[in-house]
């Protein structure tokens, strides 16, 4: 048995037993979800694009949520469609996106698919009057997704996108300590994912793929979340594995860059940077229950953090002042976080008139450093930024 087979069992085995460990506690899937179950609130209906390894870990949670109801779900593998509908008990399965648009009735997709499909599917059910929820990213390049946003707009309908680090109670405990002065002036962060890449899919490696949208981008989206947007952009990047293999697909070649440092300057003399890469062996793999180091850290003149564990799965906040410089350990419990939120948090959102943490704006500055990076790394100079989002994310 090759390496890819070894892993993609692992991975599978993984995501099933996360999938049914997530069926059999409806209790922790989410707490804002279970919490309205007894005024029967309105259910949001579902359409899920994309049945591949993602739709294991969302519709779990999406079934547990008396906000949503799943009314359909569509692949272009109408087998991967056929046995999502079996296992979550989806009423109406499709094969195509014209298929499902034009068949039952639904009011939010919930997009899946392989990263370079989000733009042009997204744009597709907007123009089709639906609410969007997009896996990372939700557009290709910033101008993309703020054509999205505006006809998003004219159409009356709502557009949102992974990752959802800025939701979790680590992250509120991060922006609190900074917020409060704890840490002095805020200098300098620092922030970093990465394992061996997935084996499981081509995409992750080809044209519009790489491991800044498919890893940097929680980092991004963490620190311009916790010391604002960023005005400019250094960045290098690299193609460290030239080819891979690829699961039922054998030997591919990488396009997209699968190693990037990028360097943001955050105006008041923040600067902070994160390393990303698909060539970073690590012990924990993907698994952030078992990774326990800082994974991002904060600098200030007064005060230093760290957030234990990964950023989309972490697991408690590290905080030393000078008043009390040992390390105290705050926000170890999750609240019902867990990184496939996203999509159930939109439709109890989109039932209720509440506002998520999380927006699409952010979503697209971060979009806008990612394809920023890259121009760097090509044009060897920095790149000053446009896109802004509202901050402080937790007030
Ligand atoms: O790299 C493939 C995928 O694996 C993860 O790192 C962990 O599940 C995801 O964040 C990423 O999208």
């Amino acid at each position: 048995m090759s390496t890819a087979e070894v892993n993609r069992r692992q991975f599978l085995e993984q995501a099933t037993a996360v999938s049914a460990a997530a069926v059999a506690s409806a209790a922790t899937v989410s707490a804002s979800c279970a919490a309205a179950a007894a005024d029967a609130p309105r259910r949001i209906r579902v359409g899920v694009i994309g049945c591949g390894s993602v739709s294991g870990r969302y519709l779990p949670h999406l079934s547990e949520c008396t906000y949503a109801e799943v009314v359909s779900v569509c692949d272009i593998i109408p087998e991967r469609a056929g046995a999502r509908a079996k296992e979550f008990r989806v009423p109406h399965e499709y094969p195509h996106i014209d298929a499902m648009l034009s068949g039952v009735p639904f009011d939010l997709l919930v997009n899946l698919t392989d990263m370079q499909e989000h733009e042009r599917l997204n744009r597709q059910a907007i123009e089709a009057g639906k609410h969007i929820w997009s896996e990372k990213p939700i557009a290709n390049s910033l101008a993309a997704g703020q054509e999205l946003l505006r006809l998003a707009k004219g159409k009356g309908v709502r557009v949102w996108g992974a990752p959802v680090v800025v939701a979790s109670p680590q992250f509120s405990a991060m922006a609190r300590a900074i917020a409060a002065g704890e840490l002095g002036a805020i200098a300098s962060a620092k922030a970093d994912y990465g394992h061996t890449g997935p084996d499981w899919s081509a995409f992750f490696y080809k044209e519009g793929g790489g491991s800044l949208p498919d890893l940097g981008v929680y980092n991004l989206s963490t620190l311009t979340g916790l010391l604002g947007p960023a005005k400019s952009v250094t960045a290098m990047t690299s193609i460290v594995t030239p080819t891979r293999n690829i699961y039922e697909k054998g030997k591919i070649k990488v396009e997209a860059e699968d190693n990037a440092l990028v360097l943001l300057d955050h105006g008041d003399a923040k600067i902070s940077c994160v390393q990303c890469g698909f060539n970073f062996f690590n012990p924990h793999g993907h698994e952030g229950k078992s990774e326990s180091r800082h994974t991002v850290s904060i600098y200030g003149s007064r005060g230093s953090m760290g957030l234990v564990g990964y950023d989309w799965e972490p697991l408690g906040v590290d905080v030393a002042t000078e008043a009390r410089p040992e390390y105290e350990r705050r926000a170890t419990d999750a609240k019902g976080y867990v990184w496939q939120q996203g999509a159930s948090e939109v439709a109890e959102c989109l039932a209720t008139g509440k506002e998520p943490l999380f927006t699409a704006e952010h979503a697209l500055h971060v979009v806008e450093i990612m394809t920023a990076a890259r121009e760097s790394q090509r044009e060897g100079r920095r790149i000053p930024l446009t896109s802004t989002f509202k901050w402080p994310v937790v007030t």
